[in-house]
């Protein structure tokens, strides 16, 4: 459901009590959430490099881009109930124990109504999943497999939902080169799709923006798809499809108009997340059980595909294109 403005206005005093400095990164994000919730896009002229401080606020406040305001008002909402919610955990864990090891680095993960929401946290890199984001998914869903949760949510902070595997993902090359790191990343992979076949609770993304890659190909393993209509999802020839069409496709069970999409199915999910837990669970696991088998034999031979397609130059080149495209501006 969207954040009302009383709903805001209790996350800045919020802000205000917290009992730890959340650090420069999570104040920058706070910072252009609030901006992007009261002002809109950004509309202040860009400082100096010399001017480290505006410098940095600016850059975190453009990156969010044309982020409708009622968005970036529940991102606000939701940052600060994350960071709250961590902050009293680890004002309640072992002293010394270090903050980090109750939350997560690269996600917002909340439990609250039934509902376990996953929200992919990296919205300056368009929530592109580097390594630890991977692992860090495969935690929060073994944990939300085995919380008291009836539904788990997968959904994305900022105007994308996510652009895919993070293409620096490739440029940290271990010391048996290439190969190994394709191997190694093959193996990852395996890993982490093999945890959406498995999931036994209903899995529900919520596409809010546009979707890329990875974060699209494992769609089918959800068991409901709601799309933002400013969802795009590119996956065969890098053509973009609309949400429409990849409804019509199958790959979206509903599209959204973006203004009341957050209403409408968090509306929806409540009712669900009321519906006999053990009921859903067991229901899933009768449909799934039929396909598990041969889901994870076709991930395993894409993952083989995948580790020898990683060394081709058509690979290589593409990743370098991306990665070298600014410098060529
Ligand atoms: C280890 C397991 C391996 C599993 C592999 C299996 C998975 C495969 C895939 O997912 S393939 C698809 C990979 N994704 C892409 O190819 C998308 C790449 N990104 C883009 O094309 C564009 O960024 C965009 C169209 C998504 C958005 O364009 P635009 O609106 O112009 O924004 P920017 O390009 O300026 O992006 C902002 C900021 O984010 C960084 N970024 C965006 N996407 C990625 C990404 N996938 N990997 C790394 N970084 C990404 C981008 O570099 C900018 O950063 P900067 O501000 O320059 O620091």
């Amino acid at each position: 459901m969207r954040a009302s403005q009383k709903d805001f206005e209790n996350a800045m005093n919020q802000v205000k009590l917290l009992k730890k400095d959340p650090g420069n990164e999570v104040k920058l994000k706070l910072y252009a959430l609030y901006k992007q919730a009261t002002e809109g896009p950004c509309n202040m002229p860009k400082p100096g490099v010399f001017d480290l401080i505006n410098k940095a606020k600016w850059d975190a406040w453009n990156t969010l881009g044309s982020l409708p305001k009622e968005t970036a008002r529940q991102n606000y909402v939701d940052l600060v109930s994350s960071l709250s919610s961590s902050l009293e955990s680890s004002s309640q864990v072992e002293p010394g124990t270090d903050r980090k090891s109750t939350g997560y680095e690269t996600l917002m993960v909340t439990s609250e109504d039934g509902i376990t929401k996953i929200t992919l946290n990296r919205p300056a890199k368009k929530n592109a999943i580097n390594i630890e984001m991977y692992h860090e998914i495969m935690r929060a869903l073994k944990a939300a497999s085995k919380d008291d949760s009836s539904i788990t949510v997968l959904t994305g902070n900022g105007d994308y939902y996510s652009s895919g595997n993070d293409l620096t993902n490739f440029t940290d090359i271990p010391p048996g080169g290439v190969e190994e790191k394709a191997k190694n990343s093959a193996i990852l992979l395996r890993e982490f799709v093999g945890c959406f076949i498995d999931f036994p609770k209903p899995l529900i993304a919520m596409v809010n923006g546009p979707a890329v890659g990875i974060s699209v190909t494992i769609l089918g393993l959800f068991d409901a798809v709601y799309a933002s209509d400013r969802a795009t999802e590119m996956l065969v020839f890098g053509k973009k499809l609309t949400a429409g069409e990849a409804c019509a496709q199958g790959l979206v069970t509903e599209v959204f108009p973006d203004s009341t999409f957050q209403k409408e199915v968090w509306t929806r999910l409540k009712a669900f997340a009321k519906l006999p837990p053990n009921a859903m669970r067991i229901s899933k696991e009768v449909i799934r059980n039929r396909e598990k088998e041969k889901l994870h034999a076709v991930n395993a031979e894409e993952c083989s595909v995948l580790q020898e397609r990683w060394l081709s130059d058509e690979c290589m080149n593409a990743v370098m294109n991306f990665l070298s495209r600014k410098s060529n501006l």
